[in-house]
């Protein structure tokens, strides 16, 4: 049995580059960005205006006020967005001009109508503080041409499309996601759709497996075999070849019909450990071939999940060189657990003074899957040590 420290170094060092891929901007939410995006204009484009009213020249505005004369403008025409830059010919008169259109040629200042009156053809200004260049976003303000706008290796969000549609990136390189099949074990296990009879259940894992992947922005296949030692040994022999990834969920551990550690030595699997000194998802097993990993979790449904996430996760967000931070919380109860493992224990998450709140949840056990419908992150508790303290702070791994 090793470390979980040991356990996921282990994991971490077995990372593989997938490639890249180019794929419409507008599905790239989720993925992660493998190219920097630069910026193919200033930013903003042109002199912008800012507000909806005139458009004059400040110098001359100031020297009427400077000289006590009206500070009324003849309208000369009006810049709407959309239209090509226009000019102030005689600095005496005004243009009115619309919110993103370009500040014509000759002003430099731009007066709201809120703060003029417009009548027969001419607008009188009636404030008389006004600053030179004021309610004009000047081009080149927010970016320069060929500024790095999002770097490489970033996750995309709502906020990267939007910048992306901006220069133009209809296409965008991402990274490519491992091909992974999802195969949970199990004679006792049934479809969702059928009516399991007394000794059956219906199967779970495969379906939260797929969703924690969905998370990760992963589509995956699944697959459920019986505990019949010839069927999983050529099935599995046929995945090794066609995946980059298999995930399992069963048959790890030290039952008569947990066939899947012989199975995966029998074909030839490279295994990097066997059993984890953490609870739940102890018998966790972990190998590789040249082109494939296997992750084979123990089949108790929060042993899978918890491995998935603090397993899976990181050697996916490694392959792909996504940096994601290590949060903690601040345990809300006293804890005692006393075999010398790591503790993976579900905890409800609140904010109190800005402060994140780690409030273990009850379950019965790793098979107790409904109990985590009321947590949304697992707290991780130190090996070596029994009494965990309220007000104490641990790393958490969240799923909500
Ligand atoms: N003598 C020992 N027995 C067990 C040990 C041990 O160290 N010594 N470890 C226990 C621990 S910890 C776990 S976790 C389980 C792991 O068992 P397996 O990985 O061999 O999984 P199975 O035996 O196939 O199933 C265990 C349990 O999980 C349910 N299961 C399995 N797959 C699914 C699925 N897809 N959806 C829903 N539920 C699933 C299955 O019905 C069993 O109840 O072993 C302990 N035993
Ligand atoms: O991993 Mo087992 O789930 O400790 O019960
Ligand atoms: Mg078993």
């Amino acid at each position: 049995m090793i470390s979980v420290e040991n356990a996921l170094q282990l994991v971490l060092k077995a990372t593989q580059d997938f490639g890249v891929e180019k794929i419409p901007f507008i599905k790239s939410v989720g993925r992660i960005l493998k190219e920097e995006i630069v910026a193919d204009r200033d930013f903003p484009p042109f002199n912008r205006v800012a507000m909806d009213g005139i458009a004059i020249d400040y110098y001359e505005f100031s020297s009427r006020l400077r000289s006590n004369r009206q500070l009324s403008f003849k309208i000369e025409g009006i810049q709407a967005a959309g239209s090509e830059q226009i000019t102030l010919k005689n600095n005496q008169n005004c243009i009115e001009v619309m919110t993103g259109a370009v500040l014509p040629n000759n002003a430099n200042t731009v007066i709201r109508y809120e703060d003029v009156i417009i009548e027969n053809g001419v607008a009188t200004i009636n404030i008389d503080k006004i600053n030179e260049d004021q309610n004009v976003h000047h081009k080149g303000k927010d970016g320069k041409v060929g500024d790095v706008l999002i770097a490489e290796n970033m996750k995309i969000s709502a906020a990267e499309v939007g910048v992306l549609a901006t220069v133009g990136k209809s296409f965008v390189k991402v990274a490519k996601q491992p091909k992974i099949m999802i195969i949970s074990t199990g004679d006792e296990l049934v479809g969702v759709d059928e009516i399991p009879l007394e000794h059956q259940i219906r199967r779970s894992n495969v379906f939260t497996l797929v969703s924690l992947l969905e998370r990760l922005n992963i589509s995956s296949e699944t697959a459920h075999i019986t505990d019949d030692k010839p069927i999983l040994k050529s099935k599995i022999k046929n995945y090794l070849q066609d995946y980059d990834v298999l995930l399992f969920s069963g048959a790890v551990s030290k039952g008569k019909f947990d066939f899947l550690p012989e199975v995966f030595d029998e074909l030839g699997v490279e295994k990097l450990f066997h059993k984890v000194a953490q609870r739940p998802g102890k018998p966790f097993w972990f190998g590789q071939t040249e082109n494939c990993k296997l992750f084979a979790f123990p089949g108790n449904p929060i042993s899978t999940f918890v491995n998935c996430l603090a397993y899976f996760y990181p050697w996916y967000y490694k392959s792909v060189n996504l940096k994601v931070e290590q949060e903690t919380a601040i345990l809300a109860e006293n804890v005692t657990f006393k075999p010398d493992l790591v503790y993976f224990l579900q905890v409800k998450l609140s904010c109190k003074n800005g402060n994140l709140i780690a409030t273990p949840i009850q379950g019965n056990g790793s098979g107790d899957l409904a109990s985590l419908v009321h947590a949304d992150a697992f707290i991780q508790l130190p090996s070596h040590k029994s009494e965990f303290k309220s007000g104490e702070v641990y790393p958490i791994i969240r799923f909500k």
